[in-house]
């Protein structure tokens, strides 16, 4: 089955930790400080494959983790990177975070790349915290920890040609008998559940790629039918072949159902008026065909219709001769760009605003969230009686202290920051 939506976790690679080491010198019993830094950990990394067409992979495999820095060695040695995590996705894959819906990027063509989690960068060893009072710090940072967020991956079918049309029109059968795909065919309605693309081959090495979309129905533009899930499909495609069955084997009147399926096209996005647009009068093999396609041709005059028959494949070459002209006049839709400049917009003013720390009391415990300090506590040891000094003097020149006294903290009261928890001593 084809799954055109998937939702994965991604974590980067923790960075190494950086180590306490003193040089070793002959008879000198402590050299100087030689702890080397962590290694930096590897990013989740999404990289277009052009051999891929799904998402599927993605139903099996939802957890991605990147490889964590290695820890410093003595003598000033840094640690090794982690490797990066490369993850392939199809062409027109659209990346979201699925918590903020914060847009992350549009992986289109072969070999388009885009980091979705950042590896923690590799901590400190002692040798960098050395200065001219203090000679001798017992002191190095932890990795940082690596990114982590659940993404949306959404594929949207890059097709040059979309057919649309209520369902049992015949689109499947015309797309089976101008391609080589082999799409499911029957004649009930809904038999085409997801987009199937064909590639549609003219002489002299001309071709253009033309999807096959699930059938539309009245309501589709509020979610009726398969709604949404399809029409996102037809946002990209440069043209589109309205699909009329002819025959109105179904009983429908093909001059209404033209009607109807426009109205569900411009409810769901008013820019598809304006893509070009021609109708395939389809089944016409079919008696009463005719009958139908004059009183069509009489209500929309001003519509391009090419007579065709999917079975017999009558009226296939001047259809698809005009499509290619179509396809090669019409530039690609602006909707991706207009989404790019609107996640930009949205990113210059989340930069804008500084995070502000917050504190409040829970159970008795004063709680302090911000996301930098938390960050810090992560990658202090506590252990070593420098890197507590140095904690202590950040939280100080942040205003922590002063924001936690004007909270009513005093001499003895616990405060917990992320997993940790101090005592506040004034
Ligand atoms: N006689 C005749 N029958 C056709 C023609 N095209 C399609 N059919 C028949 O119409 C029925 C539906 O065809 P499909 O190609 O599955 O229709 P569809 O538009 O893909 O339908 P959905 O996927 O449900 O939207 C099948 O039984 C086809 O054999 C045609 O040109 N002539
Ligand atoms: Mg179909």
């Amino acid at each position: 089955m084809f799954v055109d939506h998937a939702v994965i976790y991604v974590k980067g690679g923790n960075g190494g930790n950086g180590i306490v080491s003193w040089r070793r010198e002959k008879y000198v019993p402590r050299g100087g400080p030689a702890g080397g830094d962590g290694g930096r950990g590897g990013d989740v990394v999404l990289v277009v494959d052009e051999g891929l067409r799904t998402l599927v992979d993605f139903r099996y495999q939802r957890h991605f983790k990147a490889k964590s820095g290695e820890p410093g060695g003595p003598a000033n040695r840094h640690g090794a990177n982690g490797e990066d995590l490369v993850v392939k996705v199809p062409p027109g894959t659209v990346v979201r975070d699925r918590d903020t819906g914060e847009w992350l990027g549009d992986l289109v063509h072969p070999g388009d790349r885009l980091v979705v989690a950042r590896g923690g960068r590799g901590g400190r060893g002692n040798a960098h915290f050395a200065n001219s009072v203090r000679k001798a710090p017992e002191i190095a940072e932890k990795g940082e920890p690596g990114e982590e967020r659940t993404i949306e991956l959404e594929l949207r079918v890059l097709a040059d040609v979309g057919l649309v049309g209520y369902p049992s029109v015949g689109k499947s059968t015309l797309l089976r008998a101008m391609t080589r795909a082999e799409p499911k065919i029957g004649a009930y309605p809904f038999t085409t559940l997801h987009p199937e693309l064909g590639v549609v081959e003219l002489s002299e090495g001309r071709s253009f790629v033309m999807a096959d979309l699930p059938g539309l129905i009245e309501g589709a533009h509020e979610g009726r039918g398969l709604g949404h899930q399809f029409l996102r499909h037809v946002e990209r495609t440069r043209v589109l072949v309205h699909v009329i069955d002819m025959a109105a084997v179904d009983g429908r009147d093909p001059v209404e159902d033209y009607r109807v399926i426009e109205e569900e096209l411009a409810r769901y996005r008013a820019e598809l008026a304006d893509r070009p647009r021609i109708v395939a009068a389809n089944k016409m093999d079919l008696p009463d065909a005719e009958e139908h396609l004059a009183r069509f041709r009489a209500a929309y005059p001003h519509l391009e219709v090419y007579p065709i028959s999917g079975v017999t494949h009558q009226g296939l070459q001047p259809l698809a001769e005009r499509l290619y002209q179509l396809v090669d006049m019409t530039p690609e839709p602006a909707s991706r760009e207009a989404e790019v400049a609107d996640a930009t917009a949205r990113k210059v003013y989340r930069l804008a605003e500084e995070e502000p720390i917050k504190i409040y009391r829970e159970d008795g415990i004063f709680v302090v969230e911000h996301p930098e300090i938390e960050k810090l506590v992560q990658m202090t040891n506590f252990d070593q009686y420098d890197a507590v000094k140095r904690f202590q003097r950040i939280m100080k020149s942040r205003g922590v202290d002063d924001a936690l006294r004007a909270h009513g903290a005093q001499d003895g009261d616990v405060i917990r920051i992320g997993d940790m928890v101090f005592d506040f001593v004034d």
